[in-house]
């Protein structure tokens, strides 16, 4: 006989488990995550948790390598860095993390079922388990969380070529000689900055001509500028023919460069050339889920997918990239859930915001220049450098810069860019007052604590242009 659930969810990422944990926990229902591999989801196993621990790690061995040449600290050997040891931190933090969702799971009262979860209806799921039996489940809620994966782009040669994925670098034991990076998006960029200050010779290869192509020229200008200066090395405008070799040893990768032969030899090999989603191996089309030309699960509004008690959540959606709108998902599906027939939030005109956790941090909400420029959106543009951010001078910290595009018709912000340190703790304040439709005077008029990253915010509402 079949086990029913009040709702099931395939995948354990943050969206699926929170939906669970929270059905069980505040409704006594009985809920199930199914997960084949990664307690918790990719986020605090081999994405952004990871990620952050050995960007921290890299900045220890940076600062202690760069106040050593200045002076200010006396070490008698050259710093050098322990790789085994930095894989162990991360290690003990990510088995930390593991143990905190196990007892979450305990506390709500849902169930962690691991094995491979398969759609069969829209009200059935079978799952291999990794005890080697199978288990038929039925629910009246399904909940499709299975995430995304590395792309691994069609050149001859890559897939055999032993390439890391950021899953592998992570676990790495050693510094490469030579790191060489596939693609210049959020991914490479991080991983590039803290492989470079662990030591490797790092080589971002972009196919476009510049990086993160959705961030502002100036901004992506800036922080290039910033990388560069510690070594990473860009080229732009390559398009990849064939690889050779094996990652670990040597690989080459070679094509052109503006039309022009080009060639990089490396000891590893890294691929962050974006994302496919995980929707091709849970029976999902059998089923008769509809998918998109890319390959994500199709949804409306409240991520409920064609079987309207089937709703598809985070990166296999399409919808979001970011384990922070695998957060907002949650909410849109359990208040949907609650409340179907006036459901209180949708995906529709929600802000996205971002942040990438280099040092300096880039953080974004709302309009870029860019997208103002592209929607036609008349905006006043006011950019104040870190250097006037006094708190950033205390931390030798002043390259970058915020920026704000303020409505030129009422005095509403429209977007918001820092450039800076702990530029991800400045959107916050910013985001509230576009939520709540605030002029930016408001912020402006706030008494901020000094010396704040956040009491720049003054000087820089100050540059805004009077509206005409
Ligand atoms: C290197 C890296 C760094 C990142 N850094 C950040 C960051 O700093 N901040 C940020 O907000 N986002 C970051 N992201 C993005 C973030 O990790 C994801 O958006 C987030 O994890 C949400 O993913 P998800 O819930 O869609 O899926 P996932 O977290 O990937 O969860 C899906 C889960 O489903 C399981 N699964 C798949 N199919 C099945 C099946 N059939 N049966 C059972 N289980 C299955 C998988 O094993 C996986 O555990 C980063 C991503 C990467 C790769
Ligand atoms: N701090 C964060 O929030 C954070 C950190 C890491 C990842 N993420 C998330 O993970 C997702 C995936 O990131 P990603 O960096 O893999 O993908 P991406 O799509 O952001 O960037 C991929 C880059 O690779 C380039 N590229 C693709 N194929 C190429 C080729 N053959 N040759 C050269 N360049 C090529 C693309 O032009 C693009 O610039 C993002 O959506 C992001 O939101 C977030």
């Amino acid at each position: 006989m079949p086990t029913h659930y009040d709702t099931l969810s395939i995948g354990s990422g943050e969206a699926g488990k929170l939906i669970c944990w929270t059905r069980s926990k505040t409704l006594g229902v009985k809920t199930a995550v199914i997960e084949y591999k990664w307690i918790g989801g990719s986020c605090p196993n081999i994405a952004c948790l990871p990620s952050k621990n050995l960007l921290f790690s890299a900045s220890i061995v940076y600062t202690a390598q760069k106040y050593t040449q200045s002076g200010l600290l006396k070490i008698s050997e050259p710093v050098e860095v322990n790789m085994q040891a930095v894989r162990e931190r991360k290690r003990e933090m990510v088995k930390g993390l593991i143990e905190m969702h196990e007892s979450v799971f305990t506390g709500s009262g849902s169930e962690l079922i691991l094995g491979l979860g398969g759609l069969v209806d829209a009200h059935t799921v079978e799952v291999s388990c990794h005890d080697g039996s199978t288990r038929i489940l039925t629910a009246d809620n399904i909940v499709l969380c299975t995430g995304s994966r590395a792309l691994i782009p069609p050149i001859p040669g890559l897939a055999a070529s032993n390439l890391l994925t950021h899953t592998e670098l992570l676990e790495l034991d050693v510094v490469p000689e030579h790191l060489v990076i596939l693609g210049a998006g959020y991914i490479g960029i991080e991983f590039a900055q803290a492989m470079r200050r662990l030591g490797a010779q790092v080589t971002v290869l972009e196919r476009g001509p510049r990086i993160l192509k959705s961030v502002d020229e100036d901004v992506t200008f800036a922080l290039q500028e910033i990388l560069e200066s510690e070594g990473v090395k860009f080229e732009t405008m390559i398009g990849l023919e064939k690889v050779e070799g094996q990652s670990g040893t040597s690989v080459t990768l070679s094509g052109k460069k503006n039309g022009k032969p080009y060639s990089v030899t490396a000891s590893h090999l890294l691929v962050a050339g974006g994302r496919v989603p995980n929707t091709d191996h849970a029976g999902l089309k059998e089923a008769g889920i509809e998918l998109t030309e890319r390959g994500h699960v199709k949804v409306n509004e409240y991520l409920q997918t064609n079987l309207p008690n089937v709703f598809a959540v985070g990166g296999c959606s399409g919808n979001s990239q970011s384990t922070h709108m695998g957060r907002d998902d949650f909410r849109i599906v359990s208040q949907y859930l609650l409340k179907p027939n006036s459901p209180p939030r949708s995906i529709l005109s929600r802000e996205v915001p971002s942040t990438l956790y280099t040092s300096p941090e880039l953080a974004h909400v709302g309009l870029t220049e860019l997208a103002a420029k592209a929607s036609h959106t008349p905006y006043r543009l006011a950019k104040l450098p870190m250097t006037a951010f006094l708190r950033s001078r205390t931390m030798d910290a002043t390259s970058g810069f915020a920026k704000v595009l303020i409505s030129a018709t009422d005095d509403t912000i429209l977007g918001y860019t820092v450039l800076g340190p702990s530029a991800g703790e400045m959107l916050p304040v910013v985001q509230l007052a576009m939520a709540e439709g605030l002029s930016y005077q408001k912020i402006e008029d706030l008494v901020i604590t000094h010396p704040s990253m956040n009491e720049g915010l003054g000087s820089l509402f100050e540059k805004v242009p009077p509206r005409e």
